[in-house]
């Protein structure tokens, strides 16, 4: 009795919203079945700016298009000797310069560290401000070394690891990375508000 009066209810499920598949592969893998969630392919407009300022209107858009909660996510990866860039950019750095476009604008530099951000935003509703939650995993920048299936994997080592992202074990990927630092946090957030989803429409 009590419980239910703290519960938030909303409308149905959450919807995941990307345009990338192997964000949604990666996201279903590492909250299984601890948050019920729906997806849904639009490549949403992007914003410039501050990576949770971008993760944001990303909520806002993809909420208002929905009509109904959504979790959306913004992915960057900051070069620290080029001050965070290219930072939200880095999907047009990685698709015009490619993985040794990458290492060369770190030629210049004996600093090729870099981290791994990712940004989640959750809105409850077109009407609602998005929070967010962010994770984020320092390494370096390697020559590709691995698979390409996703991406920089195959340029990012993580600190404190010789493979890159893309040689290492899924699973191991997952203990450490952005993305599954910031859906720890996502967890947590679902966990403690106790959200109830009327599942029948
Ligand atoms: O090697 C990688 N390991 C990762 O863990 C990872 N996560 C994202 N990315 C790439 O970084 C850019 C982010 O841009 P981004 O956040 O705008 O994504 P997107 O436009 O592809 O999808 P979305 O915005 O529709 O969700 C895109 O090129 C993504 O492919 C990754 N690459
Ligand atoms: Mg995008």
């Amino acid at each position: 009795m009590s419980s239910s009066s703290r519960m938030v209810r909303l409308p149905r499920p959450v919807t995941f919203v990307t345009g990338n598949a192997k964000k949604l592969e990666e996201t279903r893998a590492i909250l299984g079945p601890s948050i019920p969630f729906q997806s849904l392919k639009l490549d949403l407009p992007e914003l410039q700016g501050e990576p949770e300022e971008i993760s944001k209107e990303k909520a806002r858009l993809a909420a208002a298009e929905v009509n109904g909660p959504v979790l959306v996510e913004d992915t960057c990866l900051c070069f620290n000797a080029l001050n965070g860039l290219p930072g939200p950019y880095i999907k047009w750095f990685l698709q015009k310069t490619g993985h040794e476009g990458l290492n060369n604008l770190l030629k210049a530099y004996d600093d090729k560290s870099a981290y791994a951000l990712c940004v989640f935003s959750l809105a409850l509703g077109p009407h609602v401000e998005p929070v967010t939650f962010v994770g984020k995993t320092e390494g370096k920048i390697v020559p590709a070394r691995g698979p390409a299936n996703f991406g920089w994997d195959p340029i990012f080592q993580p600190d404190g690891y010789e493979l890159t992202y893309a040689e290492m074990p899924i699973e191991e990927k997952h203990k450490i990375s952005h993305r599954s630092r910031a859906l720890a946090l996502v967890k947590a957030h679902f966990a403690a508000a106790n959200y109830a989803f009327q599942t029948n429409d």
